[in-house]
């Protein structure tokens, strides 16, 4: 009958159970014939009129019941359902979710039928909803805390430790590749990560970067407060960004990581990809900034930040530190005899030897044309010196074939040093090794001036 497929579900009841309380009064007389009422009066009207009017009354009535019944709770459903909506309405401009919370929204229907049954998937809905939300919310802080972060190595202890907080892990490291190597920028409650990066299983990785279960090295254990543990669960996340691999996060547990957290993590990563390569980004353009493009080394005004740095570490330390000028003897000569081209061959020589020469931790800066500046911090007058002498002799030793010519250059050198010329400053450093470079210069080149020429600090 039409009235099963309404859209009106009331009024389809009302006419199916009038319509029959109609048809069961209009029947009745003929059954009471067939029950042995005489025809003449089971068949008057006022019999008839009679049965239909109790059919049409009984069939009202149920309909009363039924709706009485099921309506005042559909009502609550329905309401419920209404109040949620305009609360997630709300809720998504002013991102206050309290009111959408399952503890305050849930329906308490008892009923064990088809009608309990909807206000338990309306619950489930409701969990889902703010589960899926309670997600969306932690994936947006998380790239929130990390979009604003530029430096590499912040970013990346902060991205681990959230994730190692919205995770069970104990420890964890991220893997980036810069410039080629892979390198390890932050790590947390691990024992030697290093020993992650000659791990065969992390080459293979590469290979195919995907979520996977990782076995760690041996010696790469989880450092709990009273011991070392070898974990039971490790997770490899790959760092992407527009398909292409940055990275790794790698996620180390006591105990098996939850299905929720396996399937969290990832989209938290995603971000993350992101992230990491506005700072990888940043990271190369600081260096590029900092760096002489023809040599290699630290540009005048990158290098004369390091200077101020270093002479301010050195302060507190209470340390010496040398400041040697190197410059390149009659360089206008062999430009104008080889061309600028054979030049810059020999500055990218002179460069190199001068930067092998030094230690690690020593500065060294492209300061002008063919002129040098090494930052020796912890060096007193008679190191420099030392280390001047080398340079010198290196730098006269070492050859550069260009079409067909083995050209070779000397070099004049000045040396101060903070605690032997008493000097604390970069200014009046530089002035004093400036002018025992020009005592060199003066005095017939290739070779190194460590003291004298005081007067100049005077002027
Ligand atoms: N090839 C090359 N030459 C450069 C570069 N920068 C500066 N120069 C040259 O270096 C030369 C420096 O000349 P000067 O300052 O007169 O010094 P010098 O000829 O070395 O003489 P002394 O220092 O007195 O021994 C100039 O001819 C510059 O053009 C560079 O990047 N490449």
């Amino acid at each position: 009958m039409s009235f099963y497929r309404s859209k009106h579900v009331f009024r389809a009841l009302a006419w199916g159970m009038v319509s029959l309380g109609v048809l069961t009064g209009a029947i009745f007389p003929l059954v009471a014939v067939e029950l042995g009422v005489s025809a003449e009066l089971a068949l008057s009207p006022t019999f008839v009129g009679t049965t239909l009017a109790a059919g049409l009354i009984v069939g009202g009535l149920n309909f009363a019941l039924a709706s009485r019944i099921v309506r005042p709770r559909l009502r609550r459903l329905t309401g419920k359902m209404r109040q949620v909506r305009s609360a997630m309405d709300q809720a998504t401009y002013t991102g206050d979710w309290s009111e959408c919370d399952p503890a305050v929204c849930q329906l308490k229907e008892q009923a064990e039928d088809e009608l309990g049954d909807v206000a338990d998937s309306y619950n489930a809905l409701l969990q889902a909803l703010h589960a899926a939300h309670r997600v969306e919310e932690r994936i947006q802080n998380f790239n929130n805390t990390l979009s604003s972060q530029l430096d590499l190595h912040d970013l990346s202890e902060q991205a681990l430790s959230l994730l190692i907080e919205h995770s069970e892990a104990d420890g964890g490291a991220i893997i980036l590749e810069k410039q080629g190597e892979w390198t390890i920028p932050a790590s947390t409650g691990l024992i030697e990560p290093e020993a992650i990066l000659k791990s065969p299983a992390l080459q293979a990785a590469h290979e195919q970067a995907e979520v996977r279960r990782f076995d760690l090295p041996e010696e790469v254990r989880v450092d709990a407060v009273l011991s070392h543990f070898t974990p039971s669960d490790v997770l490899l996340l790959p760092i992407k960004h527009h398909g292409l691999l940055l990275g790794w996060v790698v996620l180390a547990a006591a105990s098996p990581f939850s299905d929720k957290t396996t399937r969290l993590l990832p989209l938290m990563i995603q971000g993350l990809g992101l992230a990491l390569n506005n700072a990888l980004l940043h990271d190369d353009l600081q260096r590029v900034a900092a760096l002489d493009p023809l040599t290699g080394l630290y540009n005048r005004r990158f290098g004369m930040k390091r200077l101020e740095e270093e002479l301010a570490r050195i302060q507190r330390n209470q340390t010496p530190l040398s400041l040697i000028i190197v410059d390149l003897d009659h360089f206008k000569r062999l430009n104008d005899t080889y061309g600028h081209l054979a030049g810059d061959k020999v500055l990218v020589r002179a460069a190199s030897v001068i930067r092998d020469m030094l230690r690690k931790g020593d500065v060294v800066m492209r300061y002008g044309g063919e002129e040098f500046i090494a930052i020796l911090p912890g060096s007193d007058i008679e190191d420099g010196a030392d280390i001047a002498e080398r340079i010198r002799f290196a730098l006269a030793q070492s050859r550069v074939e260009v079409a067909g010519h083995t050209l070779s250059v000397t070099a004049s050198i000045g040396i101060a040093c903070t605690a032997d010329d008493r000097l604390s400053s970069a200014e009046p450093l530089m002035k004093l090794a400036d002018s025992r470079l020009y005592a060199a210069k003066s005095g017939g080149r290739d070779r190194v001036i460590a003291e004298g020429a005081g007067e100049a600090l005077a002027s």
